[in-house]
């Protein structure tokens, strides 16, 4: 195979992304929910420690997101018949984003709760 730019290693990497915003619709919930931590963060002025948290769980999310659409896909193209290891990789990577899924739970639970309390007890007066 033909060695690759650095420019075309960079657009097949944002058509990956592209792909798993396209197909998946788990992908693009969970970047909504990522554009919205990072709007509170900017709303709730958040220090730079919350920051690196919540930064940390909203990419854990989408990198296991779309590690995730690239096993299924690997998957169904090597696999499309019924087999326990198809169904054993693709669980195990829905397992990884369960996982970076609670955590970014955890720390939003962690960052954004007193503040959003705070802000709801002056809000209601
Ligand atoms: N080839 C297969 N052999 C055995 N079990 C499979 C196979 N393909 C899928 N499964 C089972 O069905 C579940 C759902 O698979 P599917 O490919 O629909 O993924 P999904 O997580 O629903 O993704 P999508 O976001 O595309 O809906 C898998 O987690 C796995 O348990």
């Amino acid at each position: 195979m033909k060695r690759r730019s650095w420019g075309q290693v960079f657009l097949n990497a944002l058509e990956g992304i592209a792909y798993g915003l396209r197909t998946q619709r788990n992908v693009r919930v969970h970047t909504g929910v990522a554009i919205l931590m990072c709007a509170a963060g900017f709303f709730f002025h958040i220090s730079r420690t919350d920051w690196m948290f919540v930064l940390t769980a909203v990419f854990m999310v989408l990198v296991t997101e779309l590690m995730n659409t690239a096993v299924e896909a690997a998957v169904d193209l090597a696999q499309p018949d019924i087999h326990p290891l198809a169904k054993a990789a693709k669980d195990t990577a829905a397992g990884a984003v369960l996982l970076a899924a609670v955590f970014a739970v955890i720390i939003g639970c962690i960052v954004f709760l007193k503040p959003v309390l705070t802000w709801l007890r002056v809000l209601l007066g």
